[in-house]
């Protein structure tokens, strides 16, 4: 998390579980000589628990209340590079608060993501026949992936280096 910020993320990065959100994140952080944030670590650290607990005991409809804030407060107060949770684009609110700012698309196939995840960790929206649930997801959540984004950027057979190098490219960014 950077302590001062000088205005809106450089970079603000979307996309499904396993698309690379972090470990891309922060290359380019690295890249640009920025710092990284993720809207589900501050969602954690506000909260003192993890977000499979806050959808347990609270459900996710509460949960994306609390993302919806706490994008907006990371908006607010980084200007690196951020990732969104991958349901925040569920939220109308959470979607409203992106428009005009330099979002990209992670996009990644069912079959990279399953290699890359395994899809076994605990999240909570993929814990019963987590194939089948993220097909789902990407159903409904594809054209609000693409609503937000300025740029989608594909991440199937790449490595997150070249994933990172296509984002500054997508965004016309130079490396500091
Ligand atoms: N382009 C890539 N090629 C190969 N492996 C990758 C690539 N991008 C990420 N990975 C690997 O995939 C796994 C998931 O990546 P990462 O945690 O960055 O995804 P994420 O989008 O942040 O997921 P989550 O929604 O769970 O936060 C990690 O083990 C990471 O090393
Ligand atoms: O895809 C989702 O809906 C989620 C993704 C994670 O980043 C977390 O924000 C949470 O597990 C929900
Ligand atoms: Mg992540």
């Amino acid at each position: 998390m950077t302590a001062a910020a000088g205005g809106p993320p450089a970079v603000v990065l979307v996309g499904p579980p396993g698309a690379g959100k972090t470990t891309v994140g922060r290359a380019l952080a690295e890249r640009l000589g920025l710092g990284y944030r993720d809207t589900d670590a501050d969602i954690e650290a506000l909260a003192g628990k993890p977000i499979a607990e806050i959808f347990i005991e609270e459900g996710e409809a509460h949960f994306r209340e609390l993302e919806r804030t706490a994008v907006r407060d990371a908006l607010a107060g980084h200007d690196g590079v951020l990732s969104l949770g991958g349901g925040a684009i569920l939220h109308d609110g959470t979607r409203a608060l992106l428009a005009g700012l330099p979002v990209v698309f992670l996009d990644v196939s069912l079959r990279d993501a399953v290699h890359r995840v395994g899809l076994d960790a605990p999240r909570p929206l993929l814990a019963v026949n987590p194939r089948q649930r993220w097909r789902e997801l990407m159903e409904q959540r594809r054209p609000l992936y693409t609503e937000v984004a300025r740029a989608v950027v594909s991440t199937d057979d790449r490595t997150p280096q070249d994933v990172a190098a296509a984002v500054l490219d997508a965004l016309q960014l130079k490396d500091a």
